[in-house]
């Protein structure tokens, strides 16, 4: 979760040049409610002539000169070898340039060799694949990318398709633009490649896959009642500092599955790699293709963009390109928009403005928001994501008035497209997107790959989870995965509170930086590191005292078992933990009932632990 507002500017200079926006302030904190708030914003807004009048822009496909400085900027970031950045910037281009041109293949080839430097075998192969079959890349390149393809064919162990390539390759090379000589030394390296291949003689087996079916993630105790994503051995509670959160009904032990969720909403950010846009999907795919119209969003194949057309992607396709260039929180506008679209796709507009417009938080128990009719908490379910917690009064006037001008923004694309509403739920339907906004801003999370963001999700049962600086569950498998599952890192007695970690951790971390970080997420946190204000790692205690040890009588077996672990770290590879998990659990349970926090050698065992889940989860599948 982040929250950045410097955009607010695109609003606020223009009614600052109209000499408004000082009166704006106390306009608004006379009136009372949201839909007054948002019809407000929405009069002042046209008013002062800063909504637009017409969905026409100078295409961005048409500029070549954009897209063709684009490809160079990443060549010049690939001869530099940052290939990541290159990879960047041919991602750029290629959504800058018209595909079926010869600006798009040759974008797409130089992708193909940049993910062949970072060992991207499977996303190189793709996009060379790609690039080969098409009939716009210059004739006397093809070789090369022949020789690519044979080089990762040889590399994955597909090694008589790697052959074949090298034949082509072999066979393209007369249309090369190279010298006689330097084309003798190219056949001979060839020649050399094809006899390596020749020494590997089985096409490799799938062995991962099949164990991707051998083990399956359960909840602990089953599934939860009332709240299907969660384990039986939970449950919802309020308290005074935090709000709703999931207490422990039972001992958790580390390693058991507390949630398994799935995402109401999710979308892709492409900085790096494309995502398939179709909210059930999901994947990674580095041959996407695109929505036709729109150019601007991308899908695994037909079938996904078939079902996002459904979702409601037919209605934002006309607005796509304005959504993505207007100002707001990062990204987070393209999201909301494709929640409300959804949402209106499936009920209607009657139904959904009768939902928003019934639904008042002030007079819903706080521990039944989110719960249908019949007591269920369901994450797909609209109202329950709807429902999630936004505390609105500890927001500034600042950044609400900033949500009011996005959500009137968005309305205005969408109506400029022909999206008729009617002018009595014009503001139910403002005020809506200023409470999704919201809810996005404060719960989404954003999925990594290599430090760079690629999607943001929102899922409302994991959204149940309160902070602390000291964790006790933390995200298991891979952290693309789109169903997320949460496990326990450490032993969790009967009535304690299972918390998530935001983004800040006590050891890294003194407590006035993490009440910082919580601040920027609108809460004081008042988790056990934080009331307690325990040491970062550097000085927490890293050996037994009378100081520390809680039971005398466990004193010389805890002080054998830490003498145990100190060998197992420095004996264990970091990526072999997950075979080595039984052992970390027992460690930390012991040291748990032993021992007062914070002490080193938990904490070690404590990452050790969160760092395996990371790893051996991603070769299991997730029984639902
Ligand atoms: C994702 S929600 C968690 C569920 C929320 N407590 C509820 O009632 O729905 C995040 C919000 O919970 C509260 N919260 C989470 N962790 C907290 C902590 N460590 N201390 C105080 N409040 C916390 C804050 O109000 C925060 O904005």
């Amino acid at each position: 979760m982040t929250t950045e507002y410097r955009n607010f500017f695109h609003y606020s200079s223009r009614l600052n040049m109209a000499g408004v926006l000082g009166d704006v302030h106390v306009e608004l904190l006379k009136l009372k409610k949201a839909d007054s708030w948002f019809m407000f914003t929405r009069d002042l807004l046209l008013k002062h002539e800063i909504l637009t009048s017409t969905l026409d822009v100078n295409d961005e496909y048409d500029d070549p000169n954009k897209s063709k400085s684009l490809r160079k900027n990443g060549n010049v970031f690939f001869k530099a070898r940052l290939y990541w950045k290159a990879v960047d910037m041919y991602n750029r281009c290629l959504k800058a340039c018209k595909p079926n041109t010869e600006c798009h293949a040759l974008a797409q080839a130089n992708r193909s060799a940049a993910y062949f430097h970072m060992g991207q075998y499977e996303h190189c192969l793709k996009d060379a694949l790609c690039v080969v079959e098409s009939d716009n890349y210059p004739s006397n390149l093809v070789y090369k990318l022949h020789e690519r393809i044979g080089h990762v064919e040889h590399i994955l162990g597909y090694t008589e398709r790697a052959k074949k390539s090298y034949a082509l390759c072999l066979k393209r090379l007369d249309e090369a633009d190279m010298s006689a000589v330097k084309k003798r030394k190219f056949r001979m390296a060839i020649s050399i490649a094809v006899s390596n291949c020749e020494e590997v003689e089985e096409e490799p087996t799938k062995s991962t896959t099949t164990m991707e079916t051998l083990c399956v993630e359960q909840l602990v105790g089953g599934k939860n009642e009332n709240i299907p994503a969660l384990s039986a051995f939970v449950e919802l509670k309020l308290s005074e500092n935090m709000g709703r959160g999931v207490y422990a009904t039972c001992d958790i032990n580390p390693g058991d599955v507390v949630a398994i969720d799935e995402p109401y909403i999710c979308g892709p950010l492409s900085e790096f790699r494309e995502v398939c846009h179709y909210n059930g999907c999901m994947k990674i795919h580095s041959s996407l293709i695109h929505c036709p119209k729109c150019l601007l969003v991308f899908y695994c194949n037909k079938d996904c963009m078939n079902k996002d057309y459904k979702d409601g992607h037919n209605l934002l396709c006309p607005i796509m390109y304005h959504i993505k260039s207007r100002p707001g929180i990062t990204k987070i506008n393209e999201l909301a928009i494709k929640w409300f679209l959804r949402a209106y796709s499936k009920m209607g507009l009657k139904k959904y403005c009768a939902i928003v417009d019934n639904f008042s938080e002030s007079k819903i128990d706080p521990i039944k928001r989110g719960f249908d009719e019949i007591g269920q908490y369901k994450s797909d379910d609209f109202l329950t994501a709807y429902s999630l917690d936004i505390i609105v009064n500890e927001m500034s006037i600042d950044v609400l008035f900033f949500f009011n001008c996005i959500a009137v923004d968005m309305l205005h694309y969408l109506m400029l497209s022909g999206f008729k509403i009617p002018e009595c739920y014009i503001g139910i339907i403002g005020t809506s997107l200023v409470r999704i906004l919201t809810i996005l801003d404060l719960n989404y999370s954003k999925l990594k790959l290599d430090d760079l963001s690629i999607s943001l999700t929102l899922y409302p049962t994991i959204s149940l989870f309160n902070h602390s600086c000291d964790a006790n569950i933390s995200p298991s498998g891979n952290i693309l995965d789109r169903i997320r599952v949460m496990k326990a890192v450490q032993p969790i007695p009967k009535g304690t509170q299972l918390c998530c970690n935001y983004g800040i951790k006590f050891t890294a971390f003194n407590k006035e930086l993490r009440q910082q970080f919580c601040n920027l997420l609108r809460f004081n946190c008042y988790c056990e590191p934080c009331i307690k204000n325990w040491p970062i790692y550097h000085y927490t205690p890293n050996r037994l005292s009378t100081l520390n040890i809680l039971n005398y009588s466990m004193a010389d077996t805890v002080s054998s078992e830490c003498i145990k672990f100190v060998e197992f770290t420095k004996s264990v590879d970091s990526k072999d933990y997950c075979q080595h998990l039984n052992y970390l659990y027992s460690f930390i349970k012991i040291l748990n009932t032993n021992v007062k926090r914070p002490f080193s050698l938990y904490e070690d065992c404590l990452q050790m632990i969160s760092n395996a889940h990371s790893i051996s989860t991603s070769l299991k599948g997730i029984g639902l």
